[in-house]
């Protein structure tokens, strides 16, 4: 990958730009609490972030439901359909997610000023996420990331998600720019797969959440300590 090819750079946002897993931890807890369920442990949603909303509520009840003490405390929940849990839990998370998108997350370090100087190099910018496109677009006004953005795109701004090439192949469309005129940047193997399989350079950032696994086995043309690097 030759920087000097780029024209636009498409920017993941949780685990790439906003430390994001303080917001998702206090969310699921109001979220099982409302459903009379323990809390959860910070590294389960550390491993199960980034696939969307649905998987992380999904994944997490099922967690907690098969905990030996919530089967021997014959919880509510274990007694009703599992996809209305499912769809109820849901309801609850989107619902308490909206007042604290934010409130426990922070930017990462070197994240400003990368952006500042992809934009002072005339390049375009688009942020893509598996997040609600919403939450999004509130987060990033929050953080005052906003502005650097032409496009903002998230996980139900299109018929599928990443890993799945498509986000990719539209917001580049969107872009105005072909996708190897395009680099991806984002912090898991969903952001690697999907640029991959776009025909996008990616780079990933080494700070964020992969599903536990070491980042450098993800697809990437480049890893970076901070977005500040790109430009050097
Ligand atoms: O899964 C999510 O909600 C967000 O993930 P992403 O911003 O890393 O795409
Ligand atoms: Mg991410």
């Amino acid at each position: 990958m030759k920087f000097s090819d780029i024209r636009s750079v498409i920017v993941d946002l949780d685990g790439t730009m906003v430390d994001t897993l303080g917001d998702f931890v206090v969310a699921l807890n109001h979220t099982l609490d409302d459903l009379r369920l323990p809390p959860v442990a910070r590294d389960l949603v550390e491993r199960t972030v980034g696939k969307g909303s649905e998987h992380l509520v999904r994944t997490v009840l099922a967690h907690q439901l098969a905990l030996p003490e919530v089967a021997a405390s014959g919880a509510v929940a274990l007694s009703w359909p599992r996809d209305q849990v499912d769809e109820l839990a849901l309801q609850r998370y989107q619902h308490h997610y909206l007042f604290i998108n934010g409130q426990h997350a922070d930017v990462y370090p070197g994240v400003v000023e990368g952006l500042q100087r992809l934009r002072a190099s005339g390049r375009a910018l688009a942020c893509l996420t598996n997040k609600p496109r919403a939450f999004a677009q509130a987060l990033l006004e929050i953080k005052g990331l906003a502005g650097y953005f032409s496009q903002v795109f998230g996980g139900d701004s299109f018929e599928r998600k990443k890993p799945d090439p498509l986000p990719l192949l539209k917001t580049c469309e969107a872009l105005g720019t072909t996708p190897a005129q395009t680099l991806m940047v984002g912090d898991s193997q969903n952001d690697g797969i999907a640029a991959r399989a776009a025909g996008c350079p990616v780079a990933l950032v080494t700070y964020g959440y992969n599903h536990g696994d070491p980042i450098a086995e993800a697809p990437h043309d480049l890893l970076i300590g901070s977005l500040a690097e790109l430009l050097d």
